[in-house]
């Protein structure tokens, strides 16, 4: 008798999002949205301005409710009992900076002990090492170029060596060589952890290089989802990026 499939580490059903806009009017953000995602993966989640990453994202962690549906992560309902998942996940997002006047030793210092970290000298000599951050270790964060804000941030979402790990444009901004660098890091740490990443991107040779499987939103829903070759394979096209355009320039939306 075979053993029964390992359940999913994120698991999404029906998700729908809407938000209140001005003047009585609403938008209308996920509009039942299923995201099944096996752990030890690399997921992708593409779409243009607006589609509904960072809604989905946010849900994920428990950041925002859910209009209806359901989501899981590691087993919990992020709805009603998130705390008993969010010390197992961390998330990095451009939208949420880090307090400026402080140094990257005094943020790093505070989240170590938000998350309860035993040994936070040890567990920031560490990232510090790990992400090269030694030069810029005593200054403060509003004084740092994007590059080196981004490896900060990275840092913060390491250190309680997350088992999900979301990453909202994780290498926005930054010159090709530091994105690089960025992505080889973030692919030898998820291997050596074994942990899930999703992460939302418009770098479409970012999402082909680092993604085992992808999800493509547009308008709120999943249009279409796959490994990364089978997504190519399956529209005839030579890149992600060619299938992200068919998909977005689609004119009813639907495949
Ligand atoms: N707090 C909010 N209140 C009202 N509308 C919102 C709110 N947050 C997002 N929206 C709307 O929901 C839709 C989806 O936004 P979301 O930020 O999830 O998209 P996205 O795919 O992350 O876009 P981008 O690639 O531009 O970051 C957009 O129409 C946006 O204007």
């Amino acid at each position: 008798m075979s053993a029964a499939p390992p359940s999913p580490v994120i698991e999404a059903r029906g998700l729908t999002k809407v938000f209140a806009g001005p003047r009585g009017t609403s938008v209308t953000a996920m509009r039942g949205v299923d995201l099944s995602i096996a752990a030890d993966t690399t997921v992708g989640l593409l779409g243009g301005n607006g589609a509904g990453k960072t809604t989905t994202l946010s849900i994920i962690n428990g950041l925002l409710l859910p209009t209806s549906g359901t989501i899981r992560v590691l087993g919990r309902d992020m709805t009603r009992e998130r705390h008993l998942a969010l010390a197992r996940m961390n998330v990095s997002s451009p939208y949420v900076d880090l307090p400026h006047r402080l140094t990257v030793r005094e943020n790093l210092t505070v989240y170590a002990h938000l998350y309860g970290i035993a040994d936070v000298r040890g567990r920031l000599a560490t990232v510090v090492e790990d992400l090269h951050l030694g030069e810029v270790f005593n200054r403060p964060v509003g004084k740092l170029s994007a590059g080196q804000k981004t490896r900060v941030a990275l840092a913060k979402a390491l250190l309680n060596d997350p088992e999900v790990l979301l990453l909202d444009e994780p290498t926005a901004s930054l010159d090709p060589d530091t994105g690089d660098w960025v992505r080889t890091h973030l692919a030898g740490w998820r291997r050596r952890h074994g942990a899930t990443i999703l992460l939302a991107s418009h770098n479409m040779a970012e999402v082909e290089r680092l993604c085992d499987t992808v999800f493509v939103m547009k308008d709120g829903r999943i249009h279409d989802q796959g490994a990364p070759a089978d997504l190519i394979a399956r529209h005839g096209r030579q890149t992600l990026e060619e299938v992200f355009l068919d998909i977005a320039r689609r004119a009813d939306g639907h495949p």
